[in-house]
Parts: structure tokens; C-alpha cells; sequence
């Protein structure tokens, strides 16, 4: 499979979201990487169901719904009803992991688990089997334009083999600090879709920043 490219919305304009969702649409980015922050299990706050409702009423791509809030059990119907159509929850913020991935397809979406950098990959090796993709942190959630953590390369490597030990069909995605810097070796790791939010929409052509690790 070749990569895919998911641009973080969360560092958009948000006062010209419109605007920035149709530039993606023209875009080569694959989906859009949609992070809600509750300012509970991350520290920070950003964006709610209106905010998803509109970003839908104007994407063209799928929506990628990352969700950094405490127990996400209590949202996902809500969730997929604003629009996503793959939602992606904490491992460290749920108590009932399986119950939640259940809830996240029977509302009609393509289930994700992420890890933070501290949290180990084999935690996943009993819902693996289950999920449709691995979201690796590679910054601790919470902010965009972190520094991209190192570790991260292995941790993809790990995943990697457990997904096949497990014979999942899981994808495995990467979040934070991506850039054309790290974006080859990431794909050559093993990771399918990357994240970008500050290195896509703080230079002057998103569009162009878009196919740079595009091509990678
Ligand atoms: O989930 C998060 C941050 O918690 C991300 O999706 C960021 O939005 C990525 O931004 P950059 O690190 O690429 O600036
Ligand atoms: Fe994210």
C-alpha cells in the first residue's frame, strides 16, 4: 500500500476553515486528521461536534476523527453522527477498550486505537485483531508542532510484526512532528498514514507541503 497523508485541521485557520477544508480537497492529502481535545485527558481544548458537523459539510475526504478526551465511550455515537468516518481512541483513556471499539463499528466506523509515546506497543496484542488501524503518537498529545520523538521508529517496527503475528489488517499511522525530514524513513518503518499539521500549514503552500510527503 502506498502511504497516506492526513493533514491536521487543527492547525488550519479556523477562521477560514472553509476555505482550508476545499484547498484539501484539492490536495493530494488521502483523509482529514481531525483532533478533538477535551482539556482533561490532554491539556488543551479544541473543537466539538458543531466544529466536525462543518469540516464535514465541506470535505470531500474522509474524515479522521482523533479523539483526546477521557472516556470516549460517552461521545462516539455523537461522533459519527457530526461525520467521522474512522474514530480513533486513547488506549490510556479507556477502561473498556473492547466495548469501545465494538461501539466505535457498530456506529458505522472504522475503529483506531492510539498509544502515547510512554505506552508500550504490546498492550495491544489482545485488540489488535479487532482494530482497523494503530495510531502511534510520536509527541505526547495535547499541542501541535512538537518535537517528533525518535522512538517512534521502533515502535512502528513493533507494531509492524505484531499486526502480522496477529494477522490484523490494521494500518499503522504516525502523529506529530512529521516532516519531510522523517517522513521516508517512517514509510520505510512500516507506517501507512501520516499525520501533518504544523509542517503542512506553516509555510506558505500547504498544497505543495502536502505532495512533499506525499512523495516521500
Ligand atoms: O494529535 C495531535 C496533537 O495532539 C496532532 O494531530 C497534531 O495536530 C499534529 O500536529 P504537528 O505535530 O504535525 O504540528
Ligand atoms: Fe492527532
Amino acid at each position: 500500500m502506498n502511504h497516506l497523508i492526513a493533514p491536521s485541521v487543527l492547525s488550519a485557520d479556523f477562521a477560514n476553515l472553509q476555505r482550508d477544508v476545499e484547498m484539501l480537497n484539492n490536495s493530494q492529502a488521502d483523509w482529514l486528521h481531525v483532533d478533538v481535545m477535551d482539556g482533561l485527558f490532554v491539556p488543551n481544548i479544541s473543537f466539538g461536534f458543531p466544529v466536525v458537523k462543518a469540516i464535514k459539510q465541506h470535505a470531500e475526504k474522509p474524515l479522521d476523527v482523533h479523539l483526546m478526551i477521557a472516556d470516549p465511550d460517552r461521545y462516539i455515537k455523537d461522533f459519527a453522527a457530526a461525520g467521522a468516518d474512522g474514530i480513533t481512541v486513547h488506549y490510556e483513556a479507556c477502561t473498556h477498550l473492547h466495548r469501545t471499539v465494538q461501539a466505535i463499528k457498530d456506529a458505522g466506523c472504522k475503529a483506531g486505537v492510539a498509544i502515547n509515546p510512554a505506552t508500550n506497543v504490546q498492550l495491544l496484542k489482545d485488540i489488535i485483531a479487532d482494530i482497523d488501524l494503530v495510531l502511534i503518537m510520536s509527541v505526547n498529545p495535547g499541542f501541535g508542532g512538537q518535537k517528533f520523538i525518535q522512538n517512534t521508529y521502533n515502535k512502528i517496527v513493533e507494531a509492524k510484526q505484531l499486526i502480522a503475528s496477529a494477522q490484523s489488517s490494521a494500518v499503522i499511522e504516525v502523529d506529530g512532528g512529521v516532516d519531510t525530514s522523517n517522513a521516508t524513513q517512517l514509510v520505510q518503518a512500516g507506517a501507512n498514514v501520516l499525520v501533518a499539521g504544523s509542517s503542512i500549514f506553516s509555510g506558505g503552500d500547504p498544497s505543495s507541503a502536502i505532495s512533499g510527503l506525499k512523495n516521500a
